[in-house]
């Protein structure tokens, strides 16, 4: 037995490793013929020797049993909603509230795509995923750990054993949205009008090989508690959600003053056609945690940041 979970940790790593340079980096280092003949000399391993078959198991990503129901999940850290701005007018009354609050002390902005899939959190203890769920209203959400799982560029196991929560955008690619409508036009099924509907509806399901069928994907945004983990800009919490193997949206960037702010938005109104994934707007926050933390928050949306929404893009559906 020592040797075949020796062998099966070895295995565990590299198709971890792979895994991550597949759905994350998007840069994979081996053919699919190595990675499927991994998975396979893991899965005569498990077969033989049943208590190898882990949770975290690379095998182990699409569950076999259909939930009759979702449990409830409280979130120890409210997941907040954004208030919204629709013009450049917007956000310089959001930047005037910031400067007054910060006495005029500097402070730095960042920007970044507001992906338009459905809010989930992740929770990890020691490094393994163990949980995650819906915004739901904030406070209460959803256990959907069994779908989130299926989502490949969710690490079953981090880089560091750490415990933490991370939060972030479950969404379907254009192209994975599509085909799907396509599918159900041929089984005369209902089309999704959009990703975010066809994400959320493939997320609220209780059989996890349907979550695994549709090709969800995410981008981690945030890092609940980051200041307890020696992190003191949320660039850095990017950065360190990044180092730790999360999927990140890289197209942001640190803004100096809320001119910075409306060029950067102004600049992707029109380049979102080109994305592989729909977005709704541009997120901006105040950068440094301690500034967000003078700020604080409204009954349910933070003061340190806002959303520019844009205008509903149409859909491209063919
Ligand atoms: C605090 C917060 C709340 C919702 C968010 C939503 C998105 C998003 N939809 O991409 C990105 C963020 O950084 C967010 N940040």
């Amino acid at each position: 037995l020592q040797a075949a979970e020796k062998r099966a940790q070895e295995l565990h790593n590299l198709l971890n490793q792979y895994n991550y340079e597949y759905y994350v980096l998007d840069q994979p280092s081996v053919p699919d013929s190595e990675y499927d003949r991994l998975t396979q000399e893991l899965l005569k391993i498990e077969e033989e020797f049943p208590e190898l078959q882990t949770s975290e198991s690379p095998t182990q990503r699409v569950g076999g049993q259909v939930l009759d129901a979702f449990k409830k999940v409280q979130h120890n850290v409210p997941m907040l909603s954004l208030a919204n701005a629709f013009n450049e007018d917007d956000l310089r009354d959001f930047d005037r509230r910031v400067r007054q609050a910060l006495d005029e002390n500097s402070y730095s902005y960042v920007c970044e795509l507001k992906i338009d899939g459905l809010a989930v959190s992740l929770k990890y203890e020691d490094g393994l995923f163990v949980q995650g769920s819906t915004r739901g209203d904030g406070t209460v959400g959803e256990d959907i750990s069994a779908n989130l799982r299926t989502i490949r560029s969710i690490p079953l196991r981090l880089r560091e054993p750490l415990t933490l929560e991370v939060r972030g955008e479950a969404f379907m690619p254009k192209q994975s949205f599509i085909a799907l409508n396509a599918i159900r036009d041929e089984k005369g099924e209902e089309p999704f009008a959009n990703p975010r509907n066809a994400a959320a509806g493939s997320l609220r399901q209780l059989d996890p090989r349907i979550a695994a069928s549709r090709n969800l994907d995410i981008f981690l945004y945030g890092v609940a508690e980051a200041e307890e983990l020696g992190v003191s800009t949320h660039s850095e919490s990017l950065e360190m959600l990044e180092r730790l193997g999360f999927k990140t949206n890289n197209e942001r960037k640190v803004c100096r003053t809320i001119d910075d702010v409306i060029q950067y938005v102004s600049g992707w109104a029109d380049k979102r056609p080109k994305l592989s994934y729909e977005i709704d707007g541009i997120v901006i926050k105040v950068n440094s945690l301690a500034q967000q933390k003078e700020l604080g928050t409204t009954a349910k949306s933070p003061r340190w940041a806002i959303a520019f929404k844009f205008p509903a893009e149409e859909v491209v559906t063919k």
